[in-house]
């Protein structure tokens, strides 16, 4: 069977997820959750209804940081929803997918088709951990087939804390609005100091340079950023650059050399107190 008509029976049978619970044909309800949330024109009893939305809200952050509490250090990795199998952005997909797993990465995808099952597909061929956290859409299609520890989140903000919570970097491949979204937000937390060494990889050079030369030319000429914010960024093609960026922002990797440089200096005190003692410099 082909990548493109392994997908089928997803987008062929329509299902909703709401939580732990899958909707199918006529069970399909006509709004979601975040429309019902964000999109309400009736004021009438809402302050009841948002009130007691509360629970569920919370009780979606539970079932997220429960699932994904004993995840090994991951990845993110964003992307369109849109890229066709077989084209040059899943290939990209799939491969950073294996080059992660193959680092020791587990993968993070939002779980939807295009860049997302082609980053869950790699990881999964590379013997590595497929995570998708899925998002209730109105034109859902459901877990990609490469899901392999799958959390189906109603809303986008409780989603969205699972993407960074739980990954140690964000790579992002070409895409649209929603991939957009997500950079900015990552780029958002570092620039502010709400996360700390989370490196942020842009892969796609010829995609993303008109938006970084504008980041260039205009948001940082204008005063909007500092320039030393677009160095939170590494753009590149190269998969062993990007993975070099990741791995050297490691908390693990970090702690190491912190030890290591912790020892050093304290063999040279000690030295340094041996030589005073013995009345000779070292
Ligand atoms: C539009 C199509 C499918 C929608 N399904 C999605 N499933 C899960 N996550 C999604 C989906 N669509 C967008 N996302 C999230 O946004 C990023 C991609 O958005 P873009 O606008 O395509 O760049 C992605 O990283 C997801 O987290 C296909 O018919």
């Amino acid at each position: 069977m082909s990548d493109h008509q392994s997908q089928r029976p997803h987008s062929s049978s329509p299902e909703r997820h709401r939580g732990a619970v899958t909707l199918r044909r006529e069970a399909i309800p006509t709004s979601t959750a975040d429309q019902r949330l964000l999109d309400s024109r009736h004021r009438g009893d809402w302050k009841s209804r948002d009130a007691w939305r509360v629970l569920r809200i919370q009780a979606e952050f539970v079932e997220g940081f429960d699932a994904l509490a004993e995840l090994p250090p991951a990845v993110s990795v964003f992307g369109s929803a849109r890229c066709a199998p077989h084209s040059a952005e899943w290939a990209l997909g799939e491969r950073l997918g294996a080059a992660l797993a193959n680092a020791g990465y587990a993968v993070i995808t939002g779980g939807g088709p295009g860049v997302m099952a082609a980053a869950n597909k790699g990881a999964v061929a590379a013997g590595g951990l497929s995570v998708g956290l899925g998002i209730e859409l109105p034109f859902e299609q459901g877990m990609n087939e490469w899901v392999d520890l799958g959390v189906n989140f109603r809303y986008f903000f409780a989603r969205k804390t699972m993407f960074v919570k739980y990954a140690q970097a964000f790579v992002v491949l070409p895409g649209g609005f929603g991939t957009l979204d997500e950079l900015f937000e990552a780029l958002t937390l570092v620039q502010t100091g709400k996360v700390t060494r989370f490196p942020v990889v842009l892969m796609g050079v010829a995609y993303w340079s008109g938006l970084i030369d504008w980041l260039r030319g205009s948001m940082a000429a204008e005063g909007k950023i500092s320039a030393a914010d677009l160095d939170l960024i590494c753009l590149t093609d190269d998969m062993d650059q990007a993975l070099r960026h990741i791995v050297e922002a490691d908390p693990r990797l970090v702690a190491e050399q912190e030890a290591a440089e912790e020892a050093a200096v304290s063999h040279l005190v000690h030295d340094q107190l041996a030589a005073d003692e013995a009345g000779h410099e070292i």
